[in-house]
C-alpha cells in the first residue's frame, strides 16, 4: 500500500505539501527522516522520537546485514517488531555505505564486493541480495541498489556509473515481490547536468513510485550539489515524492523544500549532538562553551522538547564536559526536535501561502546577542 497525495501547491515556489500514505502510517511531507542505521536513531527511544515528530525513520542494509544479519531480524518479525517502532521505516540499499566504509570495495556488473569492516569477511552485495535484505526487514520504502558516482568522477566514467545503476535498478525491480512495501529508484550522473538529465530518464523509464536524487551531499561545494538538485527535481514526475538523499542543514532544507523535493535525511542532527553542537532558534550553539556553566536558561526559550522544558545550560554543559551518557540523550533529542519543528514550520508556511524566506540564524556563539 502506497500513496502520495500532494495537498497544496505552494505559489511562490515549486514547494508541496503533501503525505504518503504507507503499511504503518502517513508521512506529511515536507519530511525530516532521522537517521537509524544500526536499528536504533543514536541515544532515544521511540517515544522520544514520537515526542518529537518524527513520522518515519531510517535503517541501513549495510549495517544490519552484517550485524545482527537480516536473518535473524526476519525470524524475530521484521525491523519494526525489532526495534519497537511501529510507524513508517525506508531503508537504503548499503550502496552508498559499501562505498563511505570499504576503500578496497571492488564493483562488478554482478554487485560490489567488499570486506566486512566489522571483521574482514568477504561479501557481495548484488542487486538481488540488496533488496532480499530490505524485504527481510520489511521496511516500508526501499532504495534500488546504486553505485553513488564519486564526485570527481570524469564525464565519461559518471556515464558508465549511471548505466550501472540503471541496470542494477531494473534488477532490484525484478527482484522486488514483496507487497507493502515500495521500492524507489534512485537518479545519479554525478556533476553533470545533461548526465543528470540522462540518469533521471532512464531511471523514470523504469517506473518507480518514488525517486531519490543520489550522488549529492557526497563532498561536492554546496553550491554545485543545489544547482544540481535544482536542475534534477524538475525532471522527475510531479506526482511521485522525490527525496533528496543526504541533506541538509536547516537551509538547505528551505531551498530543496523550494524546488518540489518532499524527503530528506541527514546525519547532522545526531551526530552534531554527539559533539555538543545543537541547532536552536538563535543558531547553533557549542554547548562546551564557558559562558554556558553557569547559564540557568534553557538551551533554546523558544523549543517546547524535553530537554528545553526540563534542563538548564548549566546542566547541559556539565553532563557533555563530564562525558556523562545522559548527555547524548538530550542532545540528541533537542536536535531531533530542532529539525521536526523546523519542518513543520516550512510544512505550515505551504499550508499558509506565506513565502519561504526566512534562513538559521548565525551561531549564537560567534554573535553579541548576549543571551
Ligand atoms: C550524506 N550524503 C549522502 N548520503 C547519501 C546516501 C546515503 C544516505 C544514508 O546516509 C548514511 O549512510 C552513509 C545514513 O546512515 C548513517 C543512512 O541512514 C540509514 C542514509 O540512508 C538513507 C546515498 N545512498 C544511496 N543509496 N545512493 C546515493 O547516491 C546516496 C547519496 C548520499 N549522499
Amino acid at each position: 500500500m502506497f500513496e502520495f497525495e500532494i495537498q497544496k501547491q505552494h505559489t511562490a515556489s515549486r514547494a508541496r505539501l503533501g503525505a504518503v500514505t504507507t503499511v504503518h502510517g502517513t508521512i506529511h511531507t515536507p519530511a525530516f527522516m532521522p537517521v537509524g542505521t544500526q536499528a536504533t536513531v543514536k541515544a532515544l527511544s521511540p517515544e522520544d522520537l514520537k515526542d518529537c515528530g518524527a513520522e518515519i525513520i531510517l535503517g541501513n542494509t549495510y549495517h544490519l546485514y552484517l550485524r545482527p544479519g537480516h536473518k535473524l531480524i526476519e525470524q524475530l518479525g521484521g525491523l519494526h517488531r525489532f526495534m519497537n517502532w511501529d510507524r513508517p521505516i525506508l531503508t537504503d540499499s548499503g550502496g552508498y555505505q559499501v562505498f563511505s566504509l570499504n576503500d578496497l570495495a571492488k564493483v562488478t556488473e554482478d554487485g560490489v564486493t567488499f570486506r566486512s569492516h566489522l571483521d574482514g569477511s568477504l561479501h557481495l552485495l548484488s542487486p538481488e541480495l540488496a533488496v532480499e535484505i530490505q524485504q527481510a526487514l520489511g521496511a516500508d520504502i526501499i532504495m534500488a541498489f546504486d553505485e553513488p558516482t564519486p564526485p570527481d568522477a570524469s564525464e565519461t566514467q559518471t556515464l558508465k556509473s549511471l548505466e550501472l545503476s540503471t541496470r542494477w535498478a531494473a534488477r532490484c525491480r525484478q527482484a522486488h515481490t514483496r507487497a507493502g512495501q515500495t521500492l524507489f529508484g534512485i537518479v545519479q550522473g554525478g556533476m553533470f547536468k545533461s548526465l543528470r538529465t540522462e540518469s533521471a530518464r532512464q531511471t523514470i523509464d523504469l517506473g518507480f513510485k518514488g525517486y531519490a536524487i543520489g550522488g549529492l551531499s557526497v563532498g561536492e561545494e554546496k553550491g554545485v550539489m543545489l544547482e544540481l538538485a535544482e536542475h534534477t527535481a524538475p525532471l522527475l514526475p510531479e506526482e511521485a515524492p522525490r527525496y533528496l538523499m543526504g541533506v541538509g542543514t536547516p537551509d538547505d532544507l528551505i531551498d530543496c523544500v523550494k524546488m518540489g523535493i518532499d524527503m530528506f535525511d541527514c546525519v547532522l542532527p545526531t551526530r552534531n549532538a554527539r559533539n555538543g553542537t545543537l541547532y536552536t532558534s538563535r543558531g547553533k550553539v557549542n554547548i562546551r562553551n564557558a559562558r554556558h556553566r553557569s547559564s540557568d536558561l534553557p538551551l533554546d526559550p523558544e523549543c517546547a522538547c524535553y530537554t528545553c522544558t526540563h534542563y538548564s545550560r548549566a546542566y547541559l554543559r556539565h553532563l557533555y564536559v563530564a562525558d556523562e551518557i545522559f548527555a547524548m540523550r538530550l542532545n540528541s533529542l533537542h536536535n531531533i526536535a530542532f529539525f521536526q519543528t523546523w519542518m513543520s514550520g516550512i510544512r505550515r508556511a505551504i499550508a499558509d501561502g506565506r513565502p519561504l524566506d526566512w534562513r538559521f540564524p548565525e551561531s549564537e556563539d560567534s554573535g553579541n546577542n548576549g543571551s
